[in-house]
């Protein structure tokens, strides 16, 4: 028996975040390894047309959770949606529900932020520093806490180009952001938002390097650790490989190279790609959980769950597998054959852009035009364009994340411990897992049945001719045109025309004289 499964068993557990990527596989290992567990309470806000019940039977009842179902049968039971928006000060909890949590949690999972790279300063203030301010506060008050689990982001400080497990400080105290972001309206902070955020590449690594400030500062006598996980990618193993729910990261790339809208993308082939599949991260967050409560270190550790330094895997590799994946399992109704590569700087981006990116897009929404239908291609690609170049700062740059603590928990698991909660990248299979990660995009994001790829190849191959006709066509115009400007053309063109004649001549006699 696995001592933190057991571990995790009759504890009341607060998570948010849990209807986010990397929330949703913490709450599937913890009721399918710990289907003991007392309850999980979970802050959910009502999201549309969806009141957070309705939000949560819905994931429950998704792929994810069907293995938790045969181990967990009541696990409806153990879970309780709590209405909350974190944007608000208090959370927007009711009494009854602020009063149950305070008293009755045993561990904190802290995922809830927002991830989005072109946030406004303000509402990624709110929710990355302000919101956990908020609730180390809540935490401070519940008494049979055991430990608080802070999910931070391995490019936290990725203004360093060597990073080690412990908390650097922000130019600007935590405590001045979040009070400024009170009185200011939105034009002063788009002013002074690049001043602050300096040299972090946008809103979200600074502000999520904040959080972890402001973590250090209100720990008061909590029991704390803080985990950075790099690239989140799709499962590596469970429940099930491939498992992916979301855009973020490499995944909507993926999706817009398999489609042919990406054709090219600035990146350096040598640089670490420092993905780690959502699995893992779980994982040693569980694991992470569990020596923190038993252990009690007598500091806030911090973990970094990252693949560099271990296992390390380059952007060259990862897009070479992408795209020998797409030959085996294409991805369905192609604007064009994937065929993407890395651009070494921005003149070549901006002219790649031009020509393989919005060119096509004009073309094509001529035809959509000629065809009375609504263009929509150049908005997508302008906004492809737009998201890819958020994403480039990571591309052409490596970091060395040191990873000591993580190395050092790993020793401290049990054998079946380590079995259960595998964290090791070690053992990952790039080849493989990038394989499984492009098929489980196809699966389970774009929802495409896999009996649907001799047709999605016919699609591609239809695609490749088409390509052929238009290049020759377009040769054959420009050739022309150009014969019709330039003399020197026209005696290139004839002196082709009279060898093949001469050729054509020479193979006719000596057929002739050999009959
Ligand atoms: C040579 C072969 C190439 C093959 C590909 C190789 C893989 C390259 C991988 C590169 C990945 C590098 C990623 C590193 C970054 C992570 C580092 C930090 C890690 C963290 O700590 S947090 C990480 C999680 N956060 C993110 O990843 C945030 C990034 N995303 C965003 O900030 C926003 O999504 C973004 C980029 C600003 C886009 O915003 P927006 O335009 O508003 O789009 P929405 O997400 O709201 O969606 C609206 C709309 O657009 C479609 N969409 C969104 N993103 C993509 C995309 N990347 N590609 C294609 N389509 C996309 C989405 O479906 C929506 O469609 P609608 O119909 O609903 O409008
Ligand atoms: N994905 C990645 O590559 C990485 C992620 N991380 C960190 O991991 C954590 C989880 O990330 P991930 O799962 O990818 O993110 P997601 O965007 O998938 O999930 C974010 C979660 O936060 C919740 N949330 C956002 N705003 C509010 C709000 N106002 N009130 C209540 N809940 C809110 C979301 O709820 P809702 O469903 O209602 O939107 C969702 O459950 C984050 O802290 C992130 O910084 C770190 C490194 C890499």
């Amino acid at each position: 028996m696995s001592t933190i499964a057991a571990f995790y068993g009759g504890k009341s557990i607060l998570i948010t975040g849990a209807t986010g990527f990397m929330g949703k596989v913490l709450m599937e290992k913890l009721f399918r390894t710990s289907p003991d567990l007392k309850v999980i309470y979970i802050l959910v806000r009502p999201k549309a047309d969806q009141t957070p019940q309705q939000r949560v039977f819905r994931i429950l009842n998704s792929k994810l959770f069907e293995k938790v179902k045969e181990v967990c049968p009541h696990v409806h039971e153990k879970i309780r949606a709590i209405s909350a928006d974190l944007n608000q000060s208090d959370f927007a909890i009711s009494k009854e529900d602020t009063q149950e949590l305070l008293s009755c949690t045993n561990i904190v999972f802290h995922c809830a932020a927002t991830v989005r790279f072109d946030d406004h300063l303000r509402h990624a203030v709110q929710l990355n520093v302000a919101a956990t301010q908020q609730l180390l506060l809540m935490a401070s008050q519940m008494p049979k806490l055991e430990a608080f689990i802070h999910i931070s982001t391995a490019y936290s400080n990725c203004n360093l180009k060597h990073i080690d497990e412990v908390i650097y400080p922000c130019p600007v105290e935590p405590k001045k952001i979040i009070d400024s972001m009170e009185w200011l309206d939105d034009a002063i902070i788009d002013e002074i938002a690049p001043k602050l955020i300096g040299d972090w590449p946008n809103a979200y690594t600074y502000t999520k390097a904040l959080g972890e400030m402001v973590v250090q500062q209100e720990s008061r006598n909590l029991n704390i650790a803080i985990i950075r996980p790099s690239i989140v990618g799709a499962t590596w193993q469970e429940p099930f490989p491939g498992w992916i729910d979301n855009l973020n990261g490499p995944t909507g790339l993926i999706i817009a190279a398999g489609k042919g809208f990406l054709r090219a993308i600035r990146a350096t082939p040598m640089a670490v790609a420092d993905l780690i599949p959502v699995d893992t991260v779980v994982n040693l967050t569980l694991a992470v959980g569990w020596y923190t409560a038993v252990h009690r270190p007598k500091s806030t550790l911090i973990y970094h769950c990252t693949s560099g330094n271990l296992n390390p895997c380059n952007w060259g590799k990862m897009g070479f597998q992408v795209l020998a994946t797409f030959e085996k399992v294409p991805f369905e109704k192609a604007f064009r054959r994937p065929n993407a590569d890395f651009t070494a700087n921005t003149i070549t981006t901006h002219y790649r852009n031009a020509v393989s990116h919005r060119a096509p897009a004009i073309i094509y929404d001529f035809y959509l035009r000629l065809t009375g239908r609504k263009p929509r291609m150049t908005k997508l690609m302008n906004r492809l364009i737009r998201n890819v170049s958020l994403l480039e700062y990571f591309l052409n740059r490596s970091w060395e994340w040191s990873t000591d603590n993580t190395e050092m928990l790993m020793s401290e698991l049990s054998p079946e411990d380590q079995r259960v909660f595998n964290f090791d990248v070690r053992q990952l299979n790039w080849l493989e897992y990038i394989e499984n990660y492009v098929l489980g995009v196809k699966k389970y994001l774009l929802k495409e049945d896999m009996a649907g790829i001799p047709e999605a190849k016919q699609h591609l191959k239809r695609l490749r001719n088409i390509h052929y006709l238009f290049n020759t066509a377009f040769f054959l115009i420009a050739w022309r045109l150009l014969i019709a400007k330039s003399q020197i053309a026209r005696n290139v063109w004839f002196f082709i025309v009279s060898l093949c004649y001469k050729f054509l001549s020479y193979v006719r006699a000596s057929s002739m004289l050999k009959v």
